[in-house]
């Protein structure tokens, strides 16, 4: 039965990756509830606030400081990014109920009970005047649970099929899935590497930011050897709950693989069978069933990681969630509106099935406008 009156419901979601490639901002739309994306804005990093996040991952010199610095930076970034959103929709800032705000994670350490991603949500309370929900991870790790992935639960109110069993799995910087069986519950951990260290190898040898299609990739050869190396990582056998993130795939990790005589570009097709083999051994062990697959995040467009995947997985239809609906580019950041107005409406926004958590918890720390 429909309420007896309706009214838009409008929550803008912020995501800012482990690509560090810039700020996704969407704007969304729950009236009755239902789900509708209705404006996105896409604002690259510059170099200067790339570099330094990147810095930030990792220990270095009066990092506290540099934290709080980068996080108002990043702040102020989000604002603006929520204006250009805003005056495209032609939508007040009072006609929206929150922001949804991941923040810049820099570190993710659930086995020592934290993750922190970068934001000052009071300032970009004060900035925008629209009450923000920030820290969604952090009450998830603190009842036991991993703290990612979060956006199953989104996944699941939006993409499940009453017959089909679809498998989500967005390839951002890590990649991620999310299986949605029928019947019995949900499934959703990281896979491992999604695009971060193909970004990383392409910067420090082409000086680009990434592989545009996967062209360097498909002009080597993958190096068996290395490849059979980079999969003894404990990390892709564990099973779920897990995941992960730059704190373990990183160019440090990935020197201890490497030889010189290894050519650049062969270990660039290496590293895409890496991300490839992460996604269909996850998919092949934990998703039996599974017919279809819906792809989402940056990966989506890298044409030879699409084509390989299609091979390693010939049994299921592989396509983007744009295919569902929601352009592929746009779905991470329409999750964090949408676990935004869980928070406000007092609903949980983890599955403790996929995090691991000893529960069902309300996620985020609400900022008033
Ligand atoms: N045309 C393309 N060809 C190859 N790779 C691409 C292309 N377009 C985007 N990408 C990849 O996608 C990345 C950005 O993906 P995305 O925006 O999903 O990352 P993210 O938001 O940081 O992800 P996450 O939070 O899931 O780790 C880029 O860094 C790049 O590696
Ligand atoms: C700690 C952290 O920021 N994790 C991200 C990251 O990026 C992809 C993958 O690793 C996923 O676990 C998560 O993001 C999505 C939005 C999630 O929580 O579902």
């Amino acid at each position: 039965m429909n309420p007896p009156f309706s009214a838009p419901e409008h929550y803008v979601g912020l995501m800012s990756g482990t690509s560090l490639d810039g700020i996704d901002a969407v704007l969304a739309d729950f009236e009755n509830n239902t789900c509708k994306l209705l404006h996105s804005q896409f604002i690259p990093f510059d170099e200067a606030l790339r570099v330094e996040l990147l810095a930030l991952n990792s220990p270095g010199p009066n990092e506290l400081e540099r934290a709080a610095l980068a996080a108002n930076e990043l702040s102020r970034r989000y604002a603006a990014a929520i204006q250009a959103l805003l005056g495209k929709a032609e939508i007040q800032a009072t006609k929206v109920k929150a922001i949804g705000c991941h923040g810049q994670t820099v570190r993710h350490r659930p086995d020592l009970g934290f993750t922190i991603q970068l934001a000052n949500p009071a300032l970009l309370a004060e900035l925008t005047n629209i009450v923000v929900v920030a820290d969604f991870r952090s009450r998830d790790i603190a009842a036991g649970g991993q703290g990612a992935p979060l956006v199953p639960a989104f996944h699941a109110a939006l993409f499940s099929h009453p017959e089909h069993h679809r498998v989500i799995v967005n390839i951002g910087g890590i990649s991620n899935l999310t299986s949605l069986p029928p019947r019995g519950s949900v499934l959703g951990f990281d896979c491992g590497p999604g695009n971060l260290l193909l970004d990383a190898w392409t910067a420090l040898h082409l000086g680009q930011p990434y592989d545009k299609d996967g062209a360097w990739a498909a002009s080597g050869h993958p190096i068996p050897e290395l490849l059979r190396q980079l999969l003894t990582e404990p990390f892709f056998a564990a099973p779920p709950p897990k995941s992960t993130g730059r704190d373990l795939f990183n160019l440090h990790w990935l020197e201890h693989f490497l030889s010189p005589d290894f050519a650049p570009a062969d270990v660039q097709a290496t590293l895409l069978e890496l991300t490839v083999k992460g996604i269909a051994s996850a998919i092949l062990d934990h998703c039996g069933e599974a017919s279809e697959v819906y792809l989402c995040g940056g990966g989506a467009h890298n044409g030879a990681l699409v084509r390989r995947l299609k091979q390693a997985l010939p049994n299921v239809n592989i396509a983007p969630t744009d295919d569902l609906g929601v352009n592929a580019d746009w779905v991470e950041a329409f999750a964090f509106a949408w676990l935004a107005r869980q928070t406000l409406n007092g609903n949980a926004g983890n599955l403790p099935e996929v995090t691991g958590a000893k529960g069902a918890r309300v996620l985020g720390a609400i900022y008033p406008a």
